[in-house]
């Protein structure tokens, strides 16, 4: 039998998922971040990523219905009013899109997904199934993805604001929050598994989780990079920048 690793070994073998897997490696966001995509380019990345945005609270909901314990619901349910907002007008979905639309897209087309890519919607989709379908403990080690956003962020607005002329502080909005909300919900999540995967086969399964969902971003990467940069194929429906 294999000794069980130290939760703080565990979350060794985690931070190492984020640095080999997550999305700051994807050669999308570099282009992104770098100046090196035209505008219809960004304005896809953002219809895109509304898609995500909006499956959230779903997703969330998911994992709130699998929790027996009051005061780990009264910790989720943060996230859910993080991007539903406590009333009309507020939330993250909002200012995703008001990001999309500060681009110039239109918002009824928008919300109404019809432009995303296939592949941004099987993966979103998948993300949602999974933490609707695998045990609290996985679904809760799926969001730890965000333990790595700030720093991504961070990169990102700082080089979007440096290189496109069509991108303003009030049009990423959306971030400003994001790196707090994302540390607040990534410590909490990291204590839950380090605490809570308590056999190998946990410690297993919750390095999975975060591997499955580094797999989710990645592949709405790819979806994009495919369609829009190179070769540039658009799958039949999907959103096409006015020729
Ligand atoms: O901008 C990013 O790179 C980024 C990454 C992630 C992430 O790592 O999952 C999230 C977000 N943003 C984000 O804005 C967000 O609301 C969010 C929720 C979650 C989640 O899994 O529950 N991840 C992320």
């Amino acid at each position: 039998m294999s000794e069980l690793p130290t939760p703080d070994q565990l979350e060794v073998r985690l931070r190492r998922v984020g640095a080999e897997r997550y999305h700051h490696l994807h050669p999308f966001h570099h282009l992104l971040h770098t100046g090196k995509l035209n505008k219809p380019q960004v304005q896809a990345w953002a219809l895109n990523r509304y898609y995500y945005q909006s499956q959230i609270p779903r997703k969330d909901a998911a994992v709130l219905g699998q929790m027996d314990d009051a005061a780990l619901r009264r910790e989720w349910r943060e996230r859910i009013i993080d991007h539903d907002g406590d009333a009309e007008g507020e939330g993250g979905i909002l200012r995703w899109l008001k990001l999309a639309t500060g681009l110039g897209l239109d918002a009824d087309y928008v919300r109404s997904t019809k432009g995303i890519l296939p592949g941004t919607r099987f993966a979103v989709d998948a993300y949602v199934n999974f933490c609707r379908s695998k045990p609290l403990l996985e679904a809760v080690a799926s969001s730890l993805t965000e333990m790595f956003s700030p720093d991504i962020i961070g990169q990102r607005v700082a080089g979007m604001l440096q290189h496109y002329d069509f991108v303003s502080p009030e049009i990423l909005a959306y971030f400003n929050k994001r790196p707090v909300q994302a540390k607040r919900d990534s410590d909490f999540a990291l204590d839950y598994v380090k605490t809570h995967a308590r056999t190998v086969a946990d410690q297993q399964a919750v390095i999975a989780a975060l591997e499955f969902k580094c797999g989710v971003l990645w592949s709405q990467l790819d979806a994009l990079h495919f369609a829009y940069v190179e070769p540039g194929h658009v799958p039949p429906g999907a959103w096409k920048p006015e020729a």
